[in-house]
């Protein structure tokens, strides 16, 4: 038994050895090859990612080789190279960072060539800095060179960077916005004597020279706020957060009757809600948000879901005067605000709660444990996130549990499920009269 999947960690020093994890390595990936070659679909490369290509079922053999591999790597780098690789994150990241700042994937032909005299002089970066930073780059597989002729040729990853918004504004996300600004957590942390709830003291402010929270400064920056928005819509796709495992995680059908209404909150520009019209029939949704961004979104959707998706500027920290809904969603809301705002939040609802009415939290809700796994991993990774942007935090099934009855003793747990493959779980949360 492989000790990453056994909650005691005792196990942990009863590890396997090199070779039995390869050999597992080693059957996971034939069953990928053995899809790829019946489907006639090209191995997967640095050049081309094929592997989304895989059905569903496999993706999770997918993710699990990935989890594989990486202990596997992390062992025989050893102990200290494997933390230093940690350390040194900050230099990738910083290399990623110029490549997402000077647009230098879009100074690539997609499929050509580009001396670095050429990118220097399409994205305005000195032609050594492109050198020295995209071989940085390259070092993960973001761009290639020509062993010949020096030409930068793009790799599937830097290809994306240059065809994919959303993607390319999760990673600017990350690089601009959320990575330097973590520099400020430790000030942060004692200038408030590790004690601050509040969203305009986090590192993200202190970092943005601002009182403001990030949202309010948002308001005021439409291309960062725009960004945001686009990168939420990244993380609802084709990766073990994506949103058909939200569909698994509750019985839609329950509430898909004539009549119903689903209340998204913070619901952005209404990506969830989108798909979520998509699966259903009836359920008429409305998405709520803060007044700049519900003035941006509907000019945003699709045709089709005009009639079904409203969108109603809705603060959520002041009561639901509405009729009760089939249900309250919320997605990556609650996981913004420490306990006492997140409570605010969800007393806000209770005059709109009856017997019946769900409250549906779609969230990274962690295992009470440390967790190695890749997958796993994402959900405290998005803690230093929390942490970092509104001095709040991703939460265990008891934390939920906890807030929700110092909200209302009314409020009732009534299932938390995350499926297979899924980052991603919801609490369905009921009520009692
Ligand atoms: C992390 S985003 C999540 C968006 C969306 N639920 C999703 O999953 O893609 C949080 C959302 O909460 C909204 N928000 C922040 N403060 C709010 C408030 N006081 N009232 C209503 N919405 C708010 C933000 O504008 C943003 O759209």
């Amino acid at each position: 038994m492989y000790c990453r999947y056994v909650p005691d960690i005792s196990a942990c020093f009863k590890m396997p050895s090199l070779t039995s994890i390869a050999e597992g390595l080693l059957a996971r990936a034939k069953k990928l090859d053995a899809y790829l070659e019946a489907q006639n679909i090209p191995y997967t490369s640095f050049d081309e990612d094929t592997l989304d290509q895989l059905p569903n079922e496999l993706q999770d053999e997918r993710w699990a080789l990935g989890n594989d591999a990486n202990e596997l790597k992390q062992l025989s780098r050893g102990a200290a190279h494997a933390t230093l690789d940690c350390a040194l994150g900050w230099s990738d990241a910083l290399g990623l960072r110029v490549v997402y700042h000077y647009k230098l994937a879009n100074a690539v032909p997609l499929d050509g060539s580009a001396s670095y005299a050429e990118i220097a002089a399409a994205s305005g970066l000195k032609e050594d800095l492109c050198r020295r930073f995209m071989r940085i780059a390259m070092g993960f597989h973001v761009f290639t060179e020509d062993p010949e002729t020096q030409r930068v040729q793009h790799t599937a990853s830097s290809k994306r960077l240059a065809t994919d918004q959303s993607f390319s504004d999760a990673v600017g996300l990350e690089v601009e916005d959320l990575g330097p600004a973590s520099s400020k957590l430790i000030d942060v942390w004692e200038k408030y004597e590790q004690n601050t709830a509040e969203p305009n003291q986090s590192a993200f402010s202190m970092f943005n020279e601002t009182d403001k929270p990030i949202f309010a400064l948002f308001a005021g920056q439409p291309e960062r706020a725009r960004r945001f928005g686009s990168a939420m819509r990244h993380f609802t796709k084709g990766d073990s957060w994506d949103l058909r495992h939200m569909l698994s995680s509750f019985d839609w059908l329950s509430i898909d009757q004539p009549g119903a209404q689903v209340v998204d909150i913070g619901g952005g520009n209404g990506q969830i809600s989108q798909y979520l019209a998509h699966h259903t029939t009836h359920v008429h949704y409305i998405v709520q948000d803060l007044a700049y961004v519900v003035s941006q979104a509907p000019s945003q959707l699709p045709g089709e879901f005009k009639g079904r998706i409203e969108f109603v500027e809705h603060d959520f920290f002041t009561p639901q005067t509405m009729e009760p809904p089939a249900a309250f969603l919320m997605r990556y809301v609650l996981h913004n605000w420490a306990d006492k705002y997140a409570i605010r939040i969800l007393q806000s609802l209770v005059p709109a709660m009856r017997k019946g009415t769900k409250v549906l939290i779609y969230e990274y809700v962690l295992e009470d444990r440390p967790v190695t796994d890749l997958t796993g991993r994402f959900g405290f990774q998005m803690d230093a996130i929390m942490a970092t942007v509104f001095n709040a935090q991703e939460r265990t099934a008891a934390e939920y549990e906890r807030i929700l009855k110092e909200t209302d003793s009314r409020y009732v747990v009534e299932a938390v499920c995350r499926p297979e493959g899924s980052t991603m779980s919801i609490v369905q949360v009921g009520w009692t009269d």
